[in-house]
């Protein structure tokens, strides 16, 4: 749905905010950009949809290259791409109903078409009762859903959001991106959304990129970084300390809660099992984390082999000079092979 190639801006100042960024977003999910201040995740989002001019590269939105069209026919482009704000964007002098009916004003949408579509509009984000108020008497959440229903007007396919929950409360917070997530199921909408926020990727995200300094560092579905070793998206969610200590294995599960794999492990090889650290959270409904062991005594070769079996991906601190480690080799062999 949204294919973003090689894009770079490098501003008159000459900051490069986007230094060959590539993005695919499919059509139907809830794709999250995640990064730190200053990462370029606005620059990026604002060239989605060519409010920003990109120096180079190609942007495509659902098969329509945005980057060679005129200006005529990016506005209506744009019409099938909504965008919702941090700070709401609304105009205070117009009522919600006023605010909501303004971009189907401005597509020459007639009177009484545009009264239905926007009382339909607020009773799909929760605000009917509320046509007649003003912006200053809504709270922060129910100002998002004037910016919501604002950028639904026009049927889009795709929605940008520009961090849209970060001036919320944490409770607000969560009923926008319920409804961000219920928008996403009902009408198959496409989302795009920015965040320097942890847990709106967790709690919405069916994909991510990682952006740093212009880069994407890291891209995918979010439950195929989960599980995968050492990627950046898994220790930011599940955080544990680095270095791992020597010895150590961290053990990494994604949807397999429920199983007794470390009771398993114990009975079956006759090791002992150390917890040194852990994180488990609910990701996007699958229980998922990472769990930091030390494994000693018994077979502890064929508990490692058993883990990998098991389909539960593992990385290892060094091995310990051990004096009970009967065979060193053995161990920096499988050290060296993780490595690879
Ligand atoms: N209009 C502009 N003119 C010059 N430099 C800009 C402009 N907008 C952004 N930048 C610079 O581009 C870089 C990326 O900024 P951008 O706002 O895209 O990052 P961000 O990840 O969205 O950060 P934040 O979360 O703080 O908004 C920064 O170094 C910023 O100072």
């Amino acid at each position: 749905m949204i294919h973003v190639s090689r894009l770079r801006k490098v501003y008159e100042t000459g900051v490069v905010a986007l230094d060959g960024v590539d993005l695919d977003v499919r059509e139907g999910e809830i794709f999250g950009v995640l990064g730190q201040s200053g990462a370029g995740k606005s620059t990026l989002l604002r060239c989605v949809n060519l409010l920003e001019r990109p120096t180079s590269g190609t942007v495509t939105v659902a098969g329509q290259e945005l980057t060679s069209l005129d200006l005529a026919a990016l506005r209506r482009a744009r019409q099938r791409i909504g965008m919702i704000h941090q700070h709401f964007a609304l105009l205070s002098s117009r009522t919600v109903a006023g605010n909501v009916a303004f971009p189907l004003e401005v597509a020459g949408v007639p009177r009484r078409e545009r009264a239905t579509r926007v009382a339909e509009l607020l009773d799909v984000v929760g605000l009917d009762g509320k046509a007649s108020s003003y912006p200053a008497q809504l709270s922060g959440g129910q100002k998002q859903r004037v910016g919501i229903a604002r950028a639904l007007a026009a049927h889009p396919k795709v929605l940008l959001s520009d961090e849209a929950t970060s001036a919320l409360d944490p409770g607000t917070t969560q009923s926008i991106l319920a409804l961000l997530k219920r928008l996403n199921a009902e009408l198959g909408l496409t989302i795009l959304l920015i965040t320097h926020e942890m847990h709106v990727i967790k709690a919405v995200c069916d994909s991510v990129a990682i952006m740093r300094e212009g880069k994407v560092a890291e891209a995918g579905r979010v439950a195929d970084l989960i599980a995968t070793p050492g990627s950046l998206l898994t220790r930011e969610i599940f955080p544990l300390p680095e270095p791992a200590p020597p010895g150590s294995v961290t053990v990494t599960f994604a949807g397999q809660a429920g199983e007794p794999v470390m009771s398993s492990l114990v009975r079956r090889f006759d090791v002992d099992v150390d917890i040194l650290g852990g994180s488990l959270e609910d990701v996007g409904g699958v229980p998922s984390g990472r769990l930091r062991i030390r494994i000693d005594g018994g077979k502890r070769a064929e508990a490692l082999d058993y883990l990998r079996e098991r389909g539960l991906v593992r990385e290892h601190g060094p091995e310990p000079v051990d004096a009970r480690q009967p065979e060193p080799e053995t161990g920096a062999e499988t050290v060296a092979e993780e490595a690879r």
